[in-house]
């Protein structure tokens, strides 16, 4: 009995005092532990917004950006959640009407009102970009076209967003905004990563922009835009032609083909079997090829597939000019082109067109390109027509002659060779976000990408509340290890018997 009750009093673990350290000691561990995690948990997420309406010469299409509202100037990403295409053409064809162009935005207007939080809809940045159809309409009838940014502007305020303005972008922004962004969703400029090309084809103009180390601005400094973002310097090449986009292309090749007036044509770029009635003057209403519009023309011509995909090369060959070049290299038209260098992002028509004709499949040999888009050009029409029943027809009629002006203006253009082809990629979407000018030129306006790399926190959080629990637990072992001249000796223990 007096050796149990000795054993009792040397037991430190149930004296009072440790016992009462031990609890304030565990106490304190997991309250450190707590208020460390709950301190540095990250809040619940709230985002923003921004929307930017692309207006194209084809078409409108509105774009909504949301990305988190803490992460305003640093390296958060932002992403496109909702697009809505307008109904009706692009704005620029609405010159002789200028209100229907404001009223032909309301229904996607609407659906971004339904679509970004009340709470956030007078924060949120209203922008409208418009491209080469009011670059050509501006060229034309600039009144018209002040007319038009004038409605757009007035419907768009009504709207309780952030207006920001209506302007028509310059083709170089376009240029130098594609390919931000593709880079921006590439995640290659907070990295610093050699960047991506980004080739764009519009209905009307068609952009070309990339990082040539052998470029540095001096030769031509009308293709050169320099940016410093998250602390990297890019000089880059840009260079947007004006006539060259899919639409005014297909113009130049009808004015090639209608340069004497006459009342029919049969055209390699369409298959056989085609045939539709087109009108002078609708034809060369555009200052891309109203120059050349034909004296004593009768109104109106046949065009009639011929389906022959190397005459229609010749065709679109002739719409591009190779003979004068005042540098040490060209593309084509006397502009400045340095080598190619790195992989290259297409979208926009590259994209549709491509994806439609199976070619978005740049490893097989620009040999095997052409037999495709031999083949395709001479099936007939009626075929061509039941083999896709669902697409537009506008569309599947010009696949021929788009294939074609795509392959002439990537090889004899632009100089792409087997080798440089295959870095190439047709793209439409990048991590759900469309290819296009519209979220570089947001990311641009709202100051969201920072000159010099944001400091960020040297541990991302789970790394955070880790090491703060792991050096809780040391802390507590240690703590028990001090303890331990009081520990029990357990071989001293006397025998209980
Ligand atoms: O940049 P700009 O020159 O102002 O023109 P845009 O912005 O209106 O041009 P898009 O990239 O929207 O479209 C480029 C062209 O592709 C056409 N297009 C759109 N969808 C297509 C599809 O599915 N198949 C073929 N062509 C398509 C469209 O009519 C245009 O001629
Ligand atoms: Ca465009």
């Amino acid at each position: 009995m007096s050796a149990q009750r000795e054993m009792k009093e040397k037991n430190p673990w149930q004296t009072p005092v440790t016992i009462i350290i031990t609890v304030i000691g565990v106490i304190a561990i997991v309250a450190l532990v707590t208020v460390a995690v709950l301190q540095n948990r990250p809040l619940p997420q709230k985002y923003k917004y921004g929307i930017v309406l692309d207006a194209g010469s084809s078409h409108t299409a509105l774009y909504i950006y949301e990305w988190p509202a803490e992460k305003d100037n640093n390296t958060g990403r932002v992403e496109q959640t909702h697009s809505c295409k307008v109904k009706g053409p692009g704005i620029s064809s609405y010159a002789h009407d200028p209100l229907k162009a404001g009223e032909s935005l309301r229904v996607c207007m609407q659906e971004a009102e339904q679509r970004v939080p009340g709470k956030r809809h007078q924060e949120t940045p209203l922008y409208l970009g418009a491209t080469a159809g009011m670059r050509l309409l501006n060229i034309e009838n600039s009144s018209a076209s002040d007319e038009v940014l004038k409605a757009v502007e007035s419907a768009l305020q009504k709207f309780p967003f952030s207006y920001q303005g209506a302007r028509i972008l310059s083709g170089q922004e376009e240029g130098a905004f594609g390919w931000v962004t593709v880079n921006y969703l590439d995640d290659r400029l907070t990295q610093g990563l050699d960047t991506t090309g980004a080739l764009d084809l519009g209905g009307a103009s068609t952009q070309i922009s990339f990082v040539s180390e052998k470029f540095d601005g001096s030769e031509s400094p009308s293709n050169s835009v320099t940016f410093r973002l998250y602390g990297n310097d890019y000089n880059l090449y840009t260079h947007s032609f004006l006539c060259y986009g899919k639409d005014q292309a297909l113009r130049m090749t009808l004015a090639q083909q209608t340069q004497s007036g006459q009342a029919s044509i049969l055209d390699p770029c369409f298959n056989t079997g085609y045939t539709v009635m087109k009108n002078y003057s609708v034809l060369y209403d555009s200052p891309c090829v109203s120059d050349r519009k034909p004296q004593n023309a009768p109104a109106t011509f046949n065009q009639t597939g011929k389906g022959n995909f190397t005459e229609c090369q010749e065709v679109v060959k002739s719409v591009f000019n190779f003979t004068h070049c005042k540098y040490s290299q060209c593309s084509f038209n006397g502009v400045f082109q340095p080598l190619l260098q790195g992989p290259f992002g297409a979208f926009s028509a590259y994209y549709f067109v491509m994806n439609f004709l199976n070619l978005t499949d740049t490893s097989i040999p620009l040999k095997a390109v052409e037999d495709k888009l031999n083949s395709f050009c001479s099936t007939p029409w009626n075929q061509i027509k039941q083999q896709h029943p669902d697409v537009k027809v506008k569309y599947l009629a010009e696949y021929c002659f788009s294939g074609t002006y795509i392959l002439t203006l990537l090889t004899e253009g632009y100089k792409f060779d087997q080798t440089s082809y295959s870095n190439i990629k047709f793209i439409k979407k990048i991590k759900g976000s469309d290819a296009g000018w519209t979220l570089g030129y947001m990311l641009n306006l709202t100051n969201m990408i920072p000159a010099e790399a944001p400091d960020s926190p040297p541990l991302p959080h789970a790394g955070y509340v880790s090491i703060v629990t792991i050096m809780a637990v040391l802390l507590f072992i240690l703590f028990i290890v001090s303890l331990r001249p009081l520990w029990p000796r357990c071989s001293k223990q006397p025998q209980i018997v």
